[in-house]
């Protein structure tokens, strides 16, 4: 977490309230404050069933904060949340049920490094399900190899394993539950550009094969390329722009001209 960027920017329609019929997360006039500082202030956004969506923005916009309220974990001053049709103010039953439809992957993986992988991905499970060890190790096998890892990584510990196998343990944390829904907070930072290819291209797959809608903080170019359908950009607390990445690259605006065709972007896009 950081300072926001001084390069100022300005909303832009796109931000703007709209509904969307297959919506499967749709957060209305959100504004998110610390103290007397808004970090998100009246923002509009819909994400699509079955698409991943790429959240980009300066450091220290306020992504991590937007998944974060989405998710429960930070207080919102007003606005509404609704995912699977369901506001997420409407009581703890209705969003205990929303919650067991979601799987989250938080920034640097944030594995339980006194638990084993096996009780790591079978976490969510027992909160939320009464089902036999038996099932429990089904379960943590299958989503092993989902993420292309081997039983016997079972066993380990968080810290016997690298960057890589930890975001990929993460990943099977998170798709422990089956769910429809799963929010990434930039998975492939600390990966080297191989690792991070091979993570984006597994989350492309598992979205395909599994229906997944996909919600993917994240500062990498390149996985903005491969992996996602769809960006959207945060700036003074709204949605400056949203589209394909075609859409990004043909924007004139300020702040997307230098983020998309600056010189790190150019390394990617050439
Ligand atoms: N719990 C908190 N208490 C106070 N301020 C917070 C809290 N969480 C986040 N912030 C502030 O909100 C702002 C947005 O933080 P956030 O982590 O969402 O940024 P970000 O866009 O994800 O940045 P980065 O890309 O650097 O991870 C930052 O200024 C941060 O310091």
């Amino acid at each position: 977490m950081t300072s926001t960027t001084a390069t100022p920017i300005t909303e832009t329609p796109t931000g703007a309230a709209s509904t969307s019929a297959d919506a499967i997360i749709s957060v209305r006039d959100l504004t998110v404050a610390f103290g007397s500082r808004r970090v998100l202030d009246g923002l509009n956004l819909d994400v699509a069933r079955g698409e991943i969506l790429g959240f980009v923005g300066a450091s220290g916009a306020g992504k991590s904060v937007l998944m974060r309220t989405i998710i429960g974990l930070v207080p919102k001053v007003s606005g509404t949340i609704e995912v699977f049709g369901t506001d997420l103010d409407g009581g703890d039953k209705e969003r205990r049920d929303v919650e067991r439809r979601w799987g989250i992957l938080f920034q640097h993986g944030a594995l339980f490094s006194s638990l084993n992988v096996r009780q790591n991905i079978q976490f969510p499970v027992r909160e939320y399900l009464k089902v036999s060890e038996r099932l429990l190790d089904e379960i943590t096998m299958a989503k092993l190899t989902m993420v292309g890892l081997k039983p016997e990584v079972a066993d380990r510990y968080p810290s016997e394993l690298s960057g890589g196998m930890i975001k990929r343990v993460a990943l099977a944390r998170a798709l422990a539950l089956d769910p429809e829904i799963v929010f990434l907070d930039e998975p492939t930072s600390g990966l080297d550009p191989i690792g991070a290819g091979d993570f984006d291209e597994l989350v492309r797959t598992l979205q395909r094969t599994l229906g997944l809608t996909v919600f993917m903080v994240t500062h990498d170019l390149d996985s903005l390329h491969t992996a996602c359908d769809r960006i959207a950009v945060l700036g003074n607390g709204k949605i400056i722009a949203q589209g394909t990445m075609a859409d990004m690259l043909a924007s004139q605006h300020p702040w997307l001209r230098e983020y998309f065709h600056g010189k790190r972007a150019r390394a990617v896009i050439g």
